[in-house]
């Protein structure tokens, strides 16, 4: 991998290397947490329902929230992992940095429960008085 500061690496630009990349970082993010892994398979399932009674807009929302809360989980376990890396002992500032972490996670995570909170229910309602809107939209 190139590391452009200190020009060290194999050059140049190579979009297959990124993808494999970023597979890689999700597959970190999503196999080695337990609390990222079941929150994608949750939106996963919701994401699926709303597919499946095309309510795009619902799709999109849940899409959006499910982005943010991978976002901010993603980068939230990798200022842990530097600041463990950086610092093992006890410290404060390593207390508040990873608190900080912890809270924009936090924000992440509440609205991606508002958001499938909501749609978990409208699509409740909705089945309960049309039970065939899932074969039939
Ligand atoms: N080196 C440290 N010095 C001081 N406080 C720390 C230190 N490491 C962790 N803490 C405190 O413990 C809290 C939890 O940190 P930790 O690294 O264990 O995250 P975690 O609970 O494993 O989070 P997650 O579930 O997201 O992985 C931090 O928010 C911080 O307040």
């Amino acid at each position: 991998m190139r590391n452009k500061f200190l020009g060290t690496g194999v050059p140049g630009y190579n979009p297959l290397r990124k993808l494999a990349v970023i597979f890689s970082g999700l597959r970190f993010a999503i196999i080695y947490d337990l609390s990222v892994a079941y929150k994608v398979v949750l939106s996963f399932g919701v994401l699926v329902a709303a597919f499946l009674l095309r309510a795009w807009m619902d799709f999109l929302l849940i899409f959006v929230a499910t982005g943010l809360m991978l976002i901010a989980e993603i980068f939230n376990s990798t200022i842990e992992a530097v600041c463990d890396y950086l610092q093992s002992a006890e410290d404060r500032k390593i207390g508040a940095i990873k608190d900080m972490a912890a809270a924009s996670a936090g924000i992440a995570i509440f609205l991606w429960i508002v958001v499938l909170g909501y749609e978990v229910v409208e699509m409740i309602l909705h089945l309960r008085h049309k039970p065939l809107l899932i074969v039939f939209p």
